[in-house]
């Protein structure tokens, strides 16, 4: 069966394989024998083979080296060229995120493939779908050139195990001096929540300009609890100051997937929408029944958040 290299995202927090390296194993599957690339410093892969090899990955390439952790993302990509060079690969599967989407690109020019960005679904034809113009239009694409490399988004796969033998196989690593010349000067790791990782999470709340003050989002984060779900906000809650920058939903912040949005005081802008039309199930809660949200909502609630949401947490809490 053909190889499919996938690119190991791990957090950076310590916390093992992120979620995104689960999904793209699993839809590597679609194309070959996923083989999952580990880069980082030395020992950064030991205590997460196995969790790769559950879901999936034949074998663990493992590419350690100060070098490949001292500098930006240059050196990553160089040693991933390497490595399709060596295995010519039926194609590559890198989780979206900023680092994988520049480490897409950077492969691609070094090894002369075409390359697509935030896929939803690759198929066994190696047909990938996107979502462009702020979700108004869905596109196929395959790539013709050379060795196909996808990124894929976040929450567009379910991950499922599918335990292979994840046989451990060291790269030797030695990086080029044109790819040291960012290095990194330090790392500060967010603060961890108790909340899921918004891309990540399986439920989003959102909050937006509806909630009406920073204090008042506390019973969006009390839903988001009851629900084990992460916290979102739209640009009009993060420009009145009501919730940070990094919790932005939309076309200017995070692009999110979840299997349940609940979107609460948000008008449904098609700017927002871009960052969370493709959850799986959406439910919107609004005063207004001409709000725009209730078109793309599976469920909606017509009346005052301070009432609805607050009843809703503690339904939910009394059910547990
Ligand atoms: C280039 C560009 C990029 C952008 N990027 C983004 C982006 O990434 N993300 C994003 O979200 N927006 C983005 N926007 C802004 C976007 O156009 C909207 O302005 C924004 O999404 C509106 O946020 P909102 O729905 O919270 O506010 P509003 O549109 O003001 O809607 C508030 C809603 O709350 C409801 N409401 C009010 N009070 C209550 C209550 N008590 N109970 C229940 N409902 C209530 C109202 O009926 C209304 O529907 C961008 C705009 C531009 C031009």
């Amino acid at each position: 069966m053909a190889e499919v290299l996938v690119l190991a995202e791990l957090d950076p927090a310590g916390g093992g394989v992120r979620k995104t390296t689960l999904e793209a194993l699993t839809a590597a599957r679609a194309l070959g024998e996923p083989s999952a690339v580990v880069l980082g410093a030395p020992g950064t892969a030991s205590g997460v083979r196995d969790q790769l090899a559950e879901y999936g990955a034949a074998t663990v390439y493992v590419a350690e080296s100060e070098d490949v952790d001292a500098y930006l993302v240059a050196p990553k990509a160089e040693v991933l060229a390497q490595l399709v060079s060596e295995k010519s690969p039926a194609a590559v599967v890198i989780p979206s995120s900023p680092e994988g989407k520049e480490i897409a690109a950077r492969l691609a020019i070094k090894t002369g493939s075409g390359f697509l960005t935030d896929v939803t679904e690759i198929a066994s034809d190696g047909t990938a779908t996107q979502v462009a113009f702020a979700g108004a239009t869905i596109v196929h694409s395959q790539v013709t050139v050379g060795t196909p490399i996808y990124t894929l988004r976040g929450n567009s796969v379910t991950p499922e195990p599918a335990p292979a033998a994840g046989t451990e196989q060291s790269v030797a690593v030695s990086i080029s001096d044109a790819a040291k010349q960012v290095r990194v000067v330090e790392r500060v790791v967010e603060q961890k929540s108790n909340r899921p990782e918004l891309t990540e999470a399986s439920i989003v709340v959102s909050g937006g300009r509806g909630v009406a003050s920073a204090e008042n989002f506390s019973i969006i984060e009390g839903l988001a609890d009851s629900l084990g779900a992460a916290v979102g906000a739209s640009r009009a809650a993060v420009d009145s100051g009501f919730y940070p920058h990094s919790f932005q939903v939309g076309q200017t912040g995070k692009t999110v997937s979840p299997n349940l949005y609940v979107a609460v005081g948000i008008s449904g802008a098609i700017q927002h929408r871009a960052g969370m039309q493709t959850s799986k199930t959406i439910v919107a809660i609004n005063k207004d029944p001409e709000a725009p949200i209730f078109e793309l909502a599976d469920f909606g609630v017509i009346g005052d958040l301070n009432t609805v949401v607050p009843a809703a947490t503690e339904q939910i809490n009394a059910r547990k």
